[in-house]
């Protein structure tokens, strides 16, 4: 007998090879799909009726710093360096590992409401977010931030702490939990550190996870200090490989998309925190014609500011059309896969599509409103006129964590006050 049977759907599976089924059944047992077809002959312990619904592969947010929603509106119109500088970095000084928790909770909430089922994460207090992903059943790539600032001592420690979370977590919540390292960026870490925080990477057979050419600033200041971007210092230390995850890649030359390509490295294309903050417009059309590996991220909700990807691939979709003057660029089904497809590859998760064998990580999204009526192509209305509040189930792993609009993991109402308070506190903090 199977866990779980979703009949009546409009599945699609983002698997070049199945196409969609107008009218299917997924199949879902142990964690893992086990059939899909127009019918079944199997019965389960729960059957959904997915009718008017379609059923995909769970969102995939390659970007983010979940415990930040509690800054979610704290600071917003001002430029990159006075947000970070005099805003965010004096508030974050007051974190505690509680508020982390909260925070994450009210992420994870947030993301199994929309449609989000694994995320990449880079913050501090990152075994609070280690537990809020345990706790919500979601499936998470974490980092611990390193922030060296050319201070030896402050990069030690940060190492240490990042090597301790990383050895911790690695596989815990019966695989759903993967650790990385998160060395910030190329202008707030030295070569020389980046080095050896990939040296351990290396040794623990971890990712990495990096801010990269953000800002135009960052171009400037790498130019000043090594004569070279950010791209070029990074592969001239051997950084770069498939195990890397680039947030932003704003401020890249063609030789830069070559380097990245050559590397397999992975790139979190971030619009609405770019286009928030005005640093610039990634060069997406290029990167996705030359075959680079590009994911979306949302970023933290101090720019962004929710965690919604439906927005993220709408974004995306229309940015690049509108700044390659070819409304051709980046069709709907492109940007599914980027949120889909290309973001477990990028996590190195076997998910992302619906297929025999590949973990149970999928979304019913519900098509009876009135923003998606009539509907003609799926893809099409699920990039340009779905939202996240759209998605009635979800379920990672094999474990539902919504169900028709019930979140069944948490106590959404304490997890909001929970939040909502620990963030006032926070910044009161801040300001005093
Ligand atoms: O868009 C961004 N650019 C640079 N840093 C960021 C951005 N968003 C969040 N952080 C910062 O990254 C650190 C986590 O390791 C945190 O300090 C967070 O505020
Ligand atoms: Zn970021």
């Amino acid at each position: 007998m199977a866990d779980i049977i979703i009949k009546n759907a409009y599945v699609l599976t983002m698997d070049p090879d199945a196409g969609d089924l107008k009218n299917g059944t997924v199949v879902i047992e142990d964690g893992k799909i086990t059939e899909i077809g127009e019918k079944t002959k199997e019965s389960a312990e729960t059957v959904i009726d997915a009718k008017g619904s379609v059923v995909m592969p769970g969102l995939v947010n390659t970007h983010t710093h979940a415990a930040m929603t509690l800054f979610r509106g704290y600071a917003d119109d001002l430029q990159l360096a006075e947000w970070l500088e005099k805003h965010i970095w004096p508030a974050e000084a007051q974190l505690t590992a509680e508020d982390v928790y909260k925070g994450s909770l009210l992420a994870c909430l947030e993301m199994i409401r929309s449609g989000t089922t694994s995320f990449a994460d880079m913050y501090f207090f990152m075994d609070e977010t280690a537990k809020a992903v345990e706790a919500s059943g979601l499936r998470a790539s974490l980092s611990h931030g390193l922030i060296e600032l050319w201070n030896k001592e402050k990069g030690e420690t940060d190492l240490k702490e990042g090597k301790r979370f990383v050895r911790a977590w690695q596989g815990a919540a019966g695989g759903r939990i993967k650790t990385m390292y998160g060395p910030h960026a190329p202008n707030t870490c030295s070569d020389e550190f980046l080095a050896k925080v990939k040296e351990e990477a290396r040794k623990d057979g971890a990712g990495l996870h990096i801010h990269v050419l953000e800002t135009e600033a960052e171009l400037l200041a790498m130019k000043e200090r090594y004569g070279k971007c950010s791209v070029h210092m990074l592969d001239d230390i051997g950084f770069f490989g498939p195990d890397v995850l680039a947030a932003h890649c704003v401020w890249l030359s063609d030789g830069d998309i070559e380097i990245l390509r050559k590397r397999g490295v992975n790139v979190s294309h971030n619009p609405i925190s770019n286009m928030k903050l005005a640093s610039g417009t990634a060069p997406i059309y290029k990167m996705l014609e030359r075959g680079v590996n590009v994911s979306l991220g949302t970023d933290g909700c101090a720019s962004n500011n929710n965690l919604d990807l439906f927005e993220e691939m709408k974004t995306a979709a229309l940015l690049h059309k509108l700044n390659t003057g070819n409304p051709t660029a980046l069709p709907a089904r492109q940007v599914l896969k980027m949120a889909t497809v290309n973001g477990a590859k990028a996590l190195g998760t076997e998910t992302g599509m619906l297929k025999v064998g590949m973990k149970a990580d999928l979304i019913i999204v519900d098509m009876k409103k009135p923003h998606l009526t009539p509907c003609f192509d799926v893809p099409s209305q699920l990039v340009y006129s779905a939202g996240g509040s759209d998605i009635r189930t979800t379920i990672v792993d094999g474990k539902v964590l919504m169900d028709d609009y019930r979140v069944l993991v948490m106590d959404e109402q304490k997890v909001i006050e929970e939040a909502q308070k620990a963030a006032e506190e926070l910044v009161s903090r801040a300001k005093a």
